[in-house]
């Protein structure tokens, strides 16, 4: 067994084996097109430094010889005053870039501030800089252009750069808000904010990295556009037509008739340089494309090493033993009611989600203890009100989901206690991730495509511990990826160049960052494969044995929260219905709804028996029936059940008994048997079980 699970954490360290060498990202520029681009760019700003150093005349002076087609003498030939084009040119180009660069800069970075600060931030400041960017977006840019053009002093290319800034921003600003929108809701960022980065910091670490592939096409777009737009002004004779710029050549030559007396010499080198930068910029471009985006780097080089670790990936996955026997159970450690101490109490909690027309209790009246050191699983069909329980554990609900009553205490090591719904934003940033942290559904989702997975830990530890060096965050960083079973050459490496349990690791890991007391774990281990699952499970169980931390763990997967649970609580309908310890849950379920949920799932060991489905489907929250919400579909029900909602009754068992409660009438009385129900109903019971 030792064997196969090896055989499997080589697999998926092999499946993982990918070039992430720190050079990887020059390989995107290496492509024909983008290096075109790069050669044409480059050439242009060479030019544009030296310009006026090499040109070999001075571009104003004019001579006798007048509009001279090229010739040894005159490379591009002369204008109708015999000044040399080629000079011009040189000059011109200088102004050019000046201006579609400046212009591109000042306009990039006022749509960075506006689009990202007015999609993360929402409400006010939305509207306010959203109304802004709007009112610049329907105010037809060229005619204001030309306005604000003829009535600044004809200054030279500051109050152009000053123009076009003005005039292009607002499009970038908008096309990022919309991005940032949708990238706010991700879970890498809800992660982010989770683990207590500060809002700057979520903004530029986080959401900014994603954006760079548009804001570098923005950019790279408005220095062309700039570009065309001076040459425009130049050309209309808005400008300053004594500076030289590829505009201001267009206009002399235009005013001069070059087009009807057909000198193309004095024309067409402008407009050369005009579209060929813009096709050089537009090449880059997409070279820039794959620089950001780590996973289409990856994909355009498929070096050989590359291959040759998907193959040997491919084959170790071949050789991966069949996974562990259900049933073998880890062994944890026993139940001491004097060490294990609560560390969290969940009282009468009600959460529920306020629409304009409907409630939806999605939390209703639930109650839980979780004890230091140990795992307390909740299960429960969809739609039962698992993750909004958790997210409100960890505060990270969001409207419409509105806490409407209850108490979340958490026993500090001092022994006093505080009302987590009580935390100010403060407090709570402190105490998530330092005393609770989380561990999220998706963990492609929850990591940040575009950070390293180091730097994802290296973020949090640098939000919540300033005080260490970058030293010492880089050997804790090496630290926690050893403890989950990474190696730790993969620091470097991208979310996509991992596989899915690799990613889940890197995610326990973020969640061990500061040595929380409780990790809240929601469905951490779906949609991986069930050898996987199993590591990963055994990974949890070995870490909590070592580190001490408690778990609240919320899986669909009944046969994996009782083989990892201390205490089961199962929800129907935003409710507890069964809360027991996990032996006692797995031998003898008392709830019908837990029995038809065990029922549904393979034996954890013994004979093989037919799976039985629970008949209908989870009732809508919005409205419940009355009595017991299970009742329309339970085989037990009686006439009671339709009029009285269950509470939770204390069962009758062993002493050693953690915890053992049914919110089920069958219980009513002493706990023990269905003494107080109807005739019948006691032979069905039995016949269930
Ligand atoms: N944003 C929302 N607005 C309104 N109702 C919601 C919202 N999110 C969840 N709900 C409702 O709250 C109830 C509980 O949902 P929740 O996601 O907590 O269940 P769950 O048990 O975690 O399900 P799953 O296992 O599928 O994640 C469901 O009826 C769901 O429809």
């Amino acid at each position: 067994m030792a064997i196969a699970a090896a055989t499997a954490v080589e697999a998926e360290n092999a499946e993982t084996d990918t070039p992430t060498s720190r050079f990887a990202w020059m390989r995107a520029f290496r492509r024909p097109w983008t290096l075109t681009g790069i050669v044409i760019t480059a050439v242009f700003c060479i030019f544009g430094i030296i310009g006026p150093w090499v040109a070999p005349y001075d571009p104003s002076a004019v001579s006798k010889a007048t509009l001279q087609p090229p010739s040894p003498e005159h490379w591009l030939g002369t204008t109708q005053t015999g000044q040399d084009v080629l000079s011009q040119m040189l000059y011109g180009t200088q102004i050019s870039l000046l201006v579609g660069v400046g212009a591109a800069i000042v306009a990039t970075v006022l749509s960075v501030l506006v689009g990202l600060a007015a999609g993360y931030l929402g409400g006010l400041s939305d509207e306010l800089l959203s109304l802004l960017a709007n009112v610049f977006l329907v105010i037809p840019a060229l005619p204001l252009t030309v306005i604000l053009a003829s009535y600044l002093p004809k200054s030279g290319s500051l109050g152009i750069i000053l123009v076009i800034s003005i005039t292009g921003w607002a499009w970038g600003a908008r096309v990022l808000r919309a991005q940032t929108l949708s990238l706010r809701k991700r879970d890498f960022v809800e992660a982010a904010r989770a683990t207590g980065e500060r809002t700057s910091s979520i903004i530029f670490r986080d959401i900014f990295p994603n954006q760079i592939a548009v804001i570098a096409a923005s950019f790279l777009g408005t220095v062309t556009g700039a570009i065309l737009t001076q040459a425009s002004l130049a050309f209309l004779g808005l400008t300053n037509v004594t500076e030289w710029s590829w505009g201001t050549i267009l206009y002399w030559a235009q005013v001069s008739s070059a087009m009807l007396t057909g000198s193309w010499w004095w024309f067409v080198p402008a407009g050369l340089a005009i579209a060929l930068l813009g096709t050089g910029l537009s090449l880059v471009n997409f070279g820039i494309d794959e620089f950001i985006n780590p996973r289409l780097r990856q994909a355009g080089i498929g070096t050989r090493k590359a291959q040759r670790a998907q193959v040997r990936a491919q084959r170790a996955k071949v050789v991966r033993g069949p996974a562990r026997v259900r049933g073998q159970r880890p062994p944890h450690q026993p139940y001491d009611p004097v060490t294990s101490d609560v560390i969290l109490r969940i009282e009468n909690l009600h959460v529920d989600y306020v629409g304009e027309n409907s409630v939806t209790p999605a939390v209703n009246d639930v109650s839980l203890t979780l004890r230091r050191g140990e795992v307390l699983g909740i299960a429960g069909e969809s739609g039962s009100g698992k993750s909004t329980l958790a997210y409100a554990i960890t505060r990270l609900h969001k409207p419409p989901a509105q806490i409407t009553g209850g108490g979340i205490f958490y026993t500090n090591t001092d022994g006093s206690t505080t009302d987590i719904l009580r935390m100010s934003d403060n407090e709570l940033r402190d105490f998530r991730w330092d005393e609770l942290s989380i561990v999220f559904q998706s963990a492609m989702h929850a990591l940040n495509p575009v950070l390293t997975v180091g730097a994802q830990l290296d973020d949090v530890l640098r939000a919540h511990r300033p005080e260490l060096s970058s030293a010492d965050r880089a050997a804790r960083v090496v630290e926690l990826l050893g403890l989950v079973g990474i190696q730790t050459d993969r620091v470097n490496a991208y979310p996509h160049e991992l596989s899915g349990g690799m990613r889940q690791r890197a995610m326990i890991a973020v969640g061990l960052a500061l040595d929380p007391e409780i990790i809240v774990m929601d469905e951490p281990t779906t949609a991986l494969d069930v050898v996987i699952q199993r590591q990963i499970i055994e990974k949890i169980i070995e870490l909590k044995d070592r580190l001490g931390f408690a778990v609240v763990f919320i899986t669909h997967d009944l046969s994996l929260l009782i083989e990892l649970s201390d205490t089961i609580a199962v929800m129907y309908a935003g409710r507890v219905v069964e809360l027991a310890d996990a032996d006692e849950f797995y031998r003898n379920p008392r709830h019908p709804y837990s029995q038809g949920l065990l029922a549904s799932f393979p034996t954890l060991s013994g004979p093989k028996r037919e799976l039985a489905g629970i008949p209908g489907s989870p009732p809508d929250l919005r409205q419940l029936p009355t009595g017991c919400a299970f009742a329309p579909r339970c085989p037990l029900a009686f006439d009671r059940c339709v009029e009285v909602v269950p509470p939770l009754i204390p069962l009758a068992g062993p002493a050693e008994w953690r915890q053992a409660e049914a919110a089920c009438l069958l219980y009513e009385g002493d706990g023990s048997a269905a003494a107080r129900v109807p005739d019948g109903i006691a032979e069905r019971i039995e016949d269930a079980r």
